[in-house]
């Protein structure tokens, strides 16, 4: 038997494309500083190509003079009304590509808000991959909801069910 090392065969448990779009979303995500909610989003093109990444940050990465805060009464204090989410920063950096994103995908690790969906929505974008839906009784994401289903823009959950992908940097050094 042919020790695994000199196989001539192609390895079987290679990463699957979506399993590699939505842990890019995932790496992204690790970049994000909110302590509670890590969004990253990945665009892809129509040949497999990676044309965006992004994560949910504060407006050209400023964390000094704006809160990571939420559920403070004083709307000013929370996060929310100035961090960029993740699938918005993905859209800006591939237009600041010129890339036309129609025949893309976007793989994200949260569903989106309905801005978020119109954004995706003026961008052409056909067809969404989310990985969690725990904002699914919020305003934000039912009207997004229906910005997909009356654009006829495809949402769909990550059903793969490798939820852990682990990266190893030093397995090149063992084997
Ligand atoms: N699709 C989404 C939804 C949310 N975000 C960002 C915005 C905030 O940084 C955070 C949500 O905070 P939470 O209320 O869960 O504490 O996630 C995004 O980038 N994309
Ligand atoms: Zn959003």
């Amino acid at each position: 038997m042919a020790h695994q090392g000199n196989s001539n065969q192609p390895r079987q448990d290679y990463l699957k494309w979506e399993d590699y779009f939505m842990g890019l979303a995932g790496l992204a995500a690790m970049r994000s500083k909110d302590p509670v909610t890590q969004v990253g989003a990945c665009i892809v093109g129509p040949d497999n190509s990676i044309v965006s990444v992004g994560y949910n940050g504060m407006p050209n990465g400023d964390d000094k003079s704006f809160s990571w805060g939420k559920g403070f009464e004083n709307n000013l204090e929370n996060k929310h009304l100035f961090v960029c989410h993740a699938e918005r920063n993905a859209l800006n950096y591939a237009r600041a590509n010129s890339t036309d994103l129609k025949l893309c995908t976007m793989y994200v690790i949260l569903y989106p808000c309905n801005e978020c969906a119109k954004a995706i929505a003026q961008a052409g974008i056909k067809k969404v991959v989310y990985y969690s839906n725990k904002h699914e009784k919020k305003v934000e994401t039912i009207a997004a909801r229906r910005i997909f289903e009356n654009l006829g823009i495809s949402i769909e959950p990550y059903t793969t069910p490798n939820k852990i992908i682990v990266i190893d940097l030093d397995k090149i050094n063992r084997t």
